[in-house]
């Protein structure tokens, strides 16, 4: 079930995210799960600003990222690694023993997911992050990949590559091509869901979302499913509904 928000500019789909954030947060040992991509930093710039301004804190929270691309070390700038460190880990005081994030740079990937997947056990998320790429992927779940999986080795789409081009130099070819992804069925176990999307560009991605047909060809649209949904839009995001 969808709650959908929608709000003016960035600044305020980004406190709105923090608002569910909060609640999350209330829960004695809370367990998150956490997206990279641009989305989700101005929630995260929330999260660090609260941490330094009214000691929240974040020494029992545990997370669990999303993905992680293949092919490059965690040292690498652009690692989501990296990302989740400079973004948010290492503003919120959280120990890294805490924070869980798929290694892409192992030699056994299957193993990997299949590691990944096994330290969830015994733990629900009650929180989990979500963006929405163009082509309605989330995590790195691009269309295709089955309502069914856990977490799995994916082939990025060219969409997706070529989106995410501007993170490596604006060359496609320096984007890796596969990614390591919790699966469909690993983000629907999570207990509740906020997913920030702005902009144009993201009109027809929500649209699928929440209006489309329930298909593995929109990976979001599986979301229709899930009992609690919270959407944070702006109206250029919203412009489809
Ligand atoms: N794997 C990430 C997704 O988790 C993210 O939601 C998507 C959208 O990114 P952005 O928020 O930058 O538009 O991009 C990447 O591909």
């Amino acid at each position: 079930m969808f709650n959908i928000i929608v709000k003016n500019n960035y600044d305020e789909v980004s406190l709105e995210a923090f608002k569910v954030m909060q609640k999350a947060l209330k829960k004695e040992n809370p367990v998150l799960g956490l997206a990279t991509g641009s989305s989700p930093i101005g929630l995260y710039q929330n999260m660090i600003r609260d941490h330094k301004e009214n000691g929240t804190d974040y020494s029992k929270v545990l997370t669990w990222n999303l993905d992680e691309y293949v092919g490059i070390p965690r040292t690498h700038e652009q690692s989501y690694w990296t990302f989740m460190h400079e973004n948010l880990f290492n503003g919120i005081g959280i120990p890294d023993a805490n924070v869980h994030v798929p290694r892409g740079d192992v030699e056994d990937e299957e193993a990997e997911c299949a590691a990944y997947e096994e330290s969830m056990k015994g733990h629900t998320i009650d929180l989990q992050v979500l963006g929405i790429g163009t082509d309605g992927h989330i995590g790195f779940n691009e269309p295709g990949a089955s309502f069914d999986s856990l977490t799995h080795l994916m082939d990025l789409k060219e969409q997706t590559r070529k989106d995410n081009a501007r993170f490596f130099n604006n060359d496609i070819n320096l984007v890796p091509k596969r990614a390591i992804t919790m699966g469909l069925a690993t983000i629907m176990r999570s207990r509740a869901i906020v997913l920030i999307a702005t902009s144009e560009h993201k009109a027809d991605a929500v649209f699928g979302m929440i209006r489309g047909e329930i298909t593995e060809e929109c990976p979001a649209s599986i979301l229709q499913k899930h009992p609690d949904v919270t959407v944070i839009l702006d109206e250029g995001a919203a412009s489809k509904l």
